[in-house]
């Protein structure tokens, strides 16, 4: 609750910590309703076609301003996002700020994105709404921790440290080292097998080790906070 001090906040998320793995990593199951979640899936597909950004293996919107290493030009999220953001800034996960960004993947099976890190233009928590499939997020050393060998090679599997599943409706929040160390990243698979590098089974419904499953088409919405806006520029009489 928004009125909650921050250690009644930390304390709250302390129950979903994901102990196995570096710090820091929050998995909330079921953070949303199967409600919210037809309304979400239903807002982002009512979305005027030209919010879509097509890209090679999965398509985007971007809500809230283009982050921008001079200040993103900050425009009001949608009114469909803005209850679930709230929800997210009363976690205390932005400091004492809220979430201004978010943006929309939406995979089809076998689709992914490459190892990357999310960078400086975002305060460092990165938070993410899944719908609609399970994911599996991988997370992966960085070059300089591997031999100069699998550098060149840029042999992901060598440098894969571990994985999440992320459910449906579920909320992952990921800082420190997981946001500035590890690369975060998602195969191109139409399914996935439980093994023991998913360092969070034990949080997930109903999956145990061996079972391979199948992806659906996956949503996810990365909420996070962009610290530098600015506003627009007026020229006027021109
Ligand atoms: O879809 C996801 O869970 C990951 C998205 C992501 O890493 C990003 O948008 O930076
Ligand atoms: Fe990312």
């Amino acid at each position: 609750m928004a009125s909650d001090t921050e250690d009644d906040r930390l304390k709250k998320l302390a129950q979903y910590v994901i102990e196995k793995g570096p710090e820091r990593i929050y998995y909330i199951p079921d953070f949303i309703t199967k409600g919210e979640e037809e309304y979400l899936k239903d807002s982002v597909y009512k979305a005027p076609k030209p919010r879509w950004t097509q890209l090679q293996n999965r398509r985007l919107q971007n809500w809230g301003g283009v982050p921008h290493v001079k200040g993103m030009i900050a425009e009001a999220l949608p009114t469909w996002l803005q209850s679930t953001v709230a929800k997210i800034s009363d976690l205390g996960v932005f400091g004492d700020k809220k979430a201004n960004h978010v943006l929309v993947n939406e995979y089809l099976s076998g689709q992914g994105i490459m190892p990357h890190l999310d960078g400086p233009l975002f305060y460092p928590t990165i938070t993410t709404v899944n719908l609609g499939s399970h994911g599996v997020l991988n997370f992966y050393r960085p070059m300089e921790e591997t031999s100069q060998e699998n550098a060149l090679t840029e042999d992901w599997a060598q440098r894969l440290e571990f994985s999440l599943l992320l459910e449906p409706r579920s909320l992952l929040i990921l800082q420190e080292t997981c946001y500035h160390h590890f690369l975060h990243g998602i195969e191109e698979r139409s399914s996935d097998i439980i093994t023991d590098k998913i360092f969070n089974v034990d949080q997930c419904q109903g999956v145990k080790f061996n079972d391979e499953l199948s992806r659906e088409t996956r949503i996810s919405l990365t909420i996070r906070h962009v610290p530098k806006t600015t506003k627009p520029i007026l020229r006027l009489g021109r």
